[in-house]
């Protein structure tokens, strides 16, 4: 199951300040600060505010090194303290606080308030990660806030200390009927009645202030025994939710105002509409139905069944109009409404770690594996803030949807050890361990172009990636030379086959593109996600002798300096630089062990020379020279391909190579300047046929059929 979202609208920075923040505190007596001296304070920052919308939001992104769990305990079972009992750098363990917000907050990376226990102490809480939604994203003033297990933490100057709140589920808003507020704090209800709640509730809907119509409208509930009353407030309820996203709750309300009359296919409709936005498709179909039942020449449900039903056939079929999906979008359309094809996969235990994906019937080189929308995408492709994005949007979407826990939870957390009560339900809450949150999204995320095809463009935009979490995609192994390639469409991440795959084969992809020597690359995964990577070309590669390792590093670095690390473009190369590159490629080949690189065993540091030298030749209409190092460049990337004498097919390639062969854009290119120099050469069939096999490269790389000069735009 995804979620659709909405990407959030306001921009995301990293909270510098907040890590920085000196940790060498602990065991200094804290300085303690009179609500009016905090409050005189706080109104000098309140006064720098910024509190237009489009004001930069920023993100206090966890630092795993600090990382402290999420309180499970109910507030009912801690021994509540007063704030004078605080201690510095501390989490207090088994204990809470129950304060009440005595100032407007100041609202940045956290809202960050006064507040007030029913001693008359007075301290500063910051609240980071609140979702949207929720009334704490802007604790208003007069609140009634419990605190669970409170860390009160360095503030940055010395002897200067704030509650500080990380983990969303550790604080929570007190009804003001709740009796474990202490009674100086209470105020008792501003409101008496259900109908007055429910008054109120209108008004700030009408405001469009939701996560405020939600709480009044929740307390109506909770004020009236009477069923009549409550169904129409359930009814407004889940409309709020809906246009909260808070699809789960949205669900379960639609479907509590339900009375058993006709009117109820209202409650079928929103509680259908709330299922498509979890993506649950075939109980959004089934829900859709009973509305439709009830309310046949409805044009909104028709509408919405017609759209559940095409996601369901998407799901069912695999078949999706990529070409459309990709003219579709757009810099603020990149959440495209499509169901996941996952059916031709199955996750189970893989023999190189944990669980793996598998392959549930055999697929032919280029087919679909798996199509799959992103559980979770925001629209943030601006590099320096793309982490933090997902990062918020995680957050905040699992404290909104808490069904999203049972699929986010269960993916890889690298060395993050969990209570194994996230997601559990707490104080009506969803515990959310922001710092586990932080761990799957470090190990589990992909980085993702608008377009894969527009990335292959000779005018791609460099560097231009979101980040995303594909729970499916996500349960993929890495392999250096693996027999899948992933691509995208906006949120949309196509799975192709590289070479022909059985059924019940594991399937691999790359983490990131492999890096050409084998000690880089070690080091790579290493520290990138912690594994030591066993596929067939690292297992092979370790039989190198360091010497021979060493040589071919001077050799690539040698052929890197002097073709200044760039291919050849339009220029004309000189004889005397061809001559160097082409002795030093020489070198380099014999710098192999005959007996380890046997034939399909990839030579990685040849694809750079080898790739220079087709464009230098090319550039010089040479081409049976083009012929001869495109033939090497498919060699070296492990493929089997015959010499240049030899007659062959290459739409073969794919499926008669080995499994060490290793699929990327530089083979689609390779191919295509192959075609061009067979045709010159006035080989016609086998430049089509090696057309042929370019585009079908190109298929498995950018995840449908494009032309190939679609890459010269
Ligand atoms: C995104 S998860 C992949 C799914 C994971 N196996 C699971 O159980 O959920 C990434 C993690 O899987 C492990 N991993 C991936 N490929 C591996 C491989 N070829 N060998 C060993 N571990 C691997 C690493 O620990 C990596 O951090």
């Amino acid at each position: 199951m995804a979620v659709a979202v909405s990407a959030p609208g306001l921009p995301v920075t990293a909270d510098k300040a907040a890590a920085d923040a000196p940790l060498t505190t602990k065991g200094l007596k804290p300085k303690r600060f009179t609500k009016e001296e905090l409050l005189q304070t706080h109104q000098t920052y309140l006064k720098t505010q910024d509190d237009s919308p489009n004001a930069p939001r920023p993100v206090k992104q966890p630092i795993l090194s600090e990382a402290y769990p999420a309180s499970t305990k109910s507030i009912r079972d801690l021994e509540i303290i007063p704030l004078s009992e605080l201690h510095p750098e501390t989490h207090h363990r088994g204990k809470g606080i129950i304060v009440k917000a005595v100032s407007p907050p100041f609202v940045g990376a956290g809202a960050v308030s006064v507040v007030e226990d029913e001693f008359g102490n007075a301290d500063k809480l910051a609240i980071y990660n609140q979702p949207d939604s929720s009334i704490l994203s802007g604790v208003p003033e007069g609140c009634v806030i419990a605190v669970k297990e409170p860390y009160y933490k360095n503030n940055g100057a010395e002897r200067d200390f704030i509650i500080c709140v990380d983990h969303p589920s550790d604080v929570i808003l007190l009804r003001f009927t709740d009796p474990i507020i202490p009674e100086p704090l209470r105020l008792g209800p501003l409101l008496k009645t259900a109908e007055d709640w429910k008054k109120a509730g209108d008004h700030a809907f009408i405001e469009k202030d939701f996560p405020t119509a939600v709480f009044c409208y929740t307390e109506a509930i909770e004020a009236s025994e009477d069923d009549a009353f409550k169904a129409p407030i359930f009814t407004k309820r889940a409309g709020v939710n809906l246009i909260l996203g808070r699809y789960d709750a949205a669900k379960s309300d639609a479907l509590a105002s339900r009375t058993g009359g006709p009117q109820d296919w209202k409650a079928y409709y929103n509680a259908g509409r709330a299922a498509y936005g979890l993506c649950s498709y075939a109980e959004s179909n089934t829900l859709l139905s009973k509305a439709l039942e009830l309310n046949p020449s409805h044009d909104g449900i028709q509408k919405e069944h017609a759209r559940c039903a095409a996601r369901l056939r998407e799901e069912e079929t695999g078949s999706y109009d990529f070409p459309e999906m990709l003219a579709s979008l757009a810099p603020n359309h990149v959440h495209l409404d499509r169901g996941s094809f996952l059916s031709n996969t199955r996750v189970g235990p893989s023999e190189h770690h944990g669980r793996g994906l598998f392959a549930t019937r055999d697929i032919k080189a280029g087919e679909i594996v798996f199509v799959e929308k992103a559980t979770l995408m925001p629209n943030q492709y601006d590099p320096s803030r793309a982490s933090a994005a997902l990062y918020a949007l995680m957050v905040r979407q699992l404290c909104e949807n808490p069904s999203l826990n049972s699929q986010v939870l269960g993916m890889h957390h690298g060395t993050y050890e969990r209570s194994g009560l996230e997601g559990t339900v707490v104080d009506g809450v969803p515990v959310v361990d922001v710092f586990l949150l932080e761990a799957i999204r470090t190990t589990n995320c992909f980085s993702a172009p608008r377009s894969t095809v527009a990335d292959t463009r000779a005018t791609r935009v460099e560097g231009r990636m979101a980040k995303g979490l594909w729970v499916h995609a996500a349960a993929m192994n890495h392999s250096c030379v693996p027999n899948t390639m992933r691509s995208f469409v906006g949120d949309v991440l196509i799975s192709r086959a590289t070479r022909d795959i059985k059924a019940g084969d594991e399937l691999f992809h790359q983490y990131v593109p492999v890096k050409s020597l084998p000690d880089v690359r070690a080091q790579q995964q290493r520290e990138g996600w912690g594994f030591a990577c066993d596929c067939d070309l690292c297992t092979t590669e370790k039989r190198c002798s360091e010497g021979g390792l060493a040589r071919r590093k001077e050799l690539l670095a040698a052929v890197e300096k002097l073709c200044n690390k760039k291919l050849p473009g339009r220029e004309l190369i000189p004889d005397a630089s061809i001559r160097a590159v082409d002795k030093l490629t020489k070198q380099l080949e014999e710098a192999h062990e005959a007996s380890i690189y046997v034939e399909g065993v990839p030579r990685l540091t040849l694809i750079y020379p080898c790739n220079w030298l087709v464009g230098a030749h090319r550039g010089r209409k040479n081409h049976a020279k083009v012929v001869k190092y495109a033939l090497k460049v498919l060699r070296n990337f492990g493929f089997r391909v015959p010499d240049e004498s030899e007659v062959w097919d290459p739409r073969d390639l794919y499926s008669q190579s080995g499994n060490t062969a290793l699929m990327s854009l530089h083979v689609v290119k390779a191919l295509r300047r192959l075609g061009e120099a067979y045709e010159a050469l006035g080989h016609k069939e086998m430049a089509e046929r090696s057309l042929e096999a370019a585009e079908l490269g190109y298929t498995m790389v950018t995840g449908f059929k494009n032309e190939l000069a679609v890459m010269d735009r």
